[in-house]
């Protein structure tokens, strides 16, 4: 019986947002590599320590831990580092090393990534672009690291400007929201509504958004209307807008 669902198509990976905020990351390597995965997990607010022999710092790497923006253990990696750890980053230009971490992290159930070693990881890097609260990931899936990093660089030369911006002013407006309307019997109707501002304003106008327009927005929210930001800004009843012939806000 033919179906019109989507076609499964396997070999990919399951891209998700990990939300690892607080959570103890171990970064073993302090060169160019560690340099970046470092990088990525502070980014993410992410507990960071990192063991490595401080000869083998890299300068990125060493002013992080001067900085105490990471824990840092000056040796090299014993099994105790695993103790209370959340998830593990290797950086070694140690293949037996690598493996015998990927192995101790297997038994102890720590998710993992050995760099250069695609059969020891739980899950790939990407390449990221970020805009404030905006992340895109491109993947490869193992076939071409450096093209991931070229269609990622294309990607976010083709977003518009204030897309980042949009997107922190839409977060504030939808954490508001459910302030104002918290029911969970409401979902649906919040849902509708949050797209609706999102399909009918343009970014510039989100951009613009003020807390007082935000407000008077959802004032809105009860007759499930989302006028533009303009006729918000002419205030009540929008008596001195100018006559469009529409009689009507849309
Ligand atoms: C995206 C990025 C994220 C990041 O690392 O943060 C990332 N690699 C990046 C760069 C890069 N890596 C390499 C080159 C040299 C050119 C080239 O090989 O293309 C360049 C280019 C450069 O340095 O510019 C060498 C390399 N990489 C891997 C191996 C092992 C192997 O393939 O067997 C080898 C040695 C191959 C060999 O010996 O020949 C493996 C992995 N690298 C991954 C991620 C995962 C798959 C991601 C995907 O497929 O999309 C995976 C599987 C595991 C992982 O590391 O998580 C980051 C770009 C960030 C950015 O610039 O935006
Ligand atoms: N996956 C990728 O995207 C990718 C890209 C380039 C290189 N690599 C690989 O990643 C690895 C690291 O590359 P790099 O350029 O950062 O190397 P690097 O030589 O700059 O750094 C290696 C680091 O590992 C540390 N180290 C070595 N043995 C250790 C141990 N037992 N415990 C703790 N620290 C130890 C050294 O002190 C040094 O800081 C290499 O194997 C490299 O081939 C992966």
């Amino acid at each position: 019986m033919p179906q019109n669902f989507p076609a499964v198509q396997g070999g990919g990976s399951l891209i998700l947002a990990w939300q690892i905020k607080n959570k103890r990351v171990l970064v073993v390597g302090g060169g160019e590599v560690a340099a970046g995965r470092i990088l990525n997990v502070l980014n993410a607010d992410a507990k960071v320590t990192v063991v490595s022999p401080r000869e083998g710092l890299n300068d990125e790497v060493a002013y992080r831990v001067a900085e105490s923006q990471v824990d840092y253990v000056d040796r090299k990696f014993e099994p105790s580092d695993l103790d209370n750890v959340d998830m593990v980053l290797t950086a070694v230009d140690d293949p037996e090393a690598s493996t015998q971490i990927w192995k101790l992290c297997k038994e102890r159930n720590i998710a993992a990534n050995i760099a250069d070693v695609p059969p020891e990881c739980d899950f790939y890097f990407g390449s990221v672009h970020r805009d404030g609260p905006l992340q895109i990931m491109v993947s490869t899936n193992g076939n071409g690291p450096k093209l991931a990093s070229i269609v990622r660089k294309q990607i976010a030369g083709n977003l518009p400007e204030n897309i980042g911006a949009a997107i922190q002013k839409v977060g504030m407006l939808r954490r508001k929201l459910r302030k104002v309307a918290p029911a969970t019997e409401e979902g649906p109707k919040r849902m509708q509504w949050m797209s609706g501002v999102c399909e009918s304003w343009s970014l510039d106008d989100l951009v613009a958004m003020e807390e007082k327009d935000m407000e008077e927005l959802l004032g809105f929210y009860p007759l499930g209307e989302f006028p533009s930001l303009e006729r918000i800004r002419l205030g009540d009843g929008f008596q001195e807008y100018a006559f469009d012939g529409s009689f009507g806000w849309f």
